[in-house]
């Protein structure tokens, strides 16, 4: 068994229970409260300029230009492409997307950047891959699920949403990090080795609560305190 089959093996529970999460689940059915929505929107379009910063970080330490090439597509592709589901679910809340960007992060999206980016400045590549990787590929099983068990036509409120996360594009991020992952394994410590499956099972921990953070509309306690929870 590879590495990543082996993680993806431990991390089945995680699995089951964001496709089985109400906020996942409401998608499917297409209905969900619209404030759930515009909290999820708020707090994904932070957490992907992350996600493009973390890629950067993760250049920094290439030896390899194929690996820089590969992470240059894929901060265009974030940059260009991933903000088309976040239009669907705009058109279902009919609020311009402009109204919802610059918000400060809720706890666990907070959290979540924190945590990619502690291990994108602290660690090694293989680390900054296994802490990436549950983002694309639970978000690809999230709509080969959905393609399966809705079957979506284009009036469904969130064809274009489902259909984007099965596109082509998100299978071979998917598969090209695992790829990555599983060569860095093979001449991995085992102590890297231990810190590499922590950060992907808590990457995929922090998607659930990511899903679970929207659908409850978490805000820290004190919200009104600005000051404090504004991001950096
Ligand atoms: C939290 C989260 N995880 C994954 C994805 C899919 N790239 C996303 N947009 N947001």
């Amino acid at each position: 068994m590879s590495f990543t089959d082996q993680l993806r093996h431990d991390a089945k529970p995680i699995f089951q229970a964001i496709f089985n999460h109400p906020f996942v689940k409401g998608i499917g059915e297409g209905d969900l409260p619209k404030e759930a929505v515009a909290h999820y929107v708020k707090a994904n379009a932070e957490y992907l300029h992350a996600f493009m910063n973390v890629y950067g970080i993760a250049i920094s330490k290439c030896s390899d230009r194929e690996d820089i090439a590969f992470f240059k597509e894929n901060i265009e592709f974030v940059l260009n492409s991933e903000i088309h589901p976040h239009h669907n679910l705009c058109a279902y809340i009919e609020t311009p997307y402009e109204d919802l960007q610059g918000y400060p992060l809720p706890p666990t999206a907070d959290h979540y950047i924190k945590h990619m980016k502690t291990h994108a400045h602290e660690g090694t590549l293989g680390e900054i891959l296994a802490v990436l990787l549950p983002c694309p590929w639970t978000y690809l099983e999230i709509g080969d699920y959905l393609m399966e068990h809705v079957q979506p036509t284009p009036d469904h409120p969130f064809y274009e949403w489902i259909t984007f996360y099965v596109n082509d594009e998100i299978k071979a991020t998917t598969n090209q990090l695992r790829k990555k992952l599983d060569a860095w394994a093979e001449t991995a410590s085992p102590r890297e080795k231990k810190a590499m499956k922590d950060a992907f099972i808590k990457s995929c921990q922090l998607e659930w609560a990511f899903w679970e953070m929207a659908y409850r509309l978490e805000t820290w306690p004190t919200s009104s305190l600005k000051e404090v929870t504004s991001h950096a």
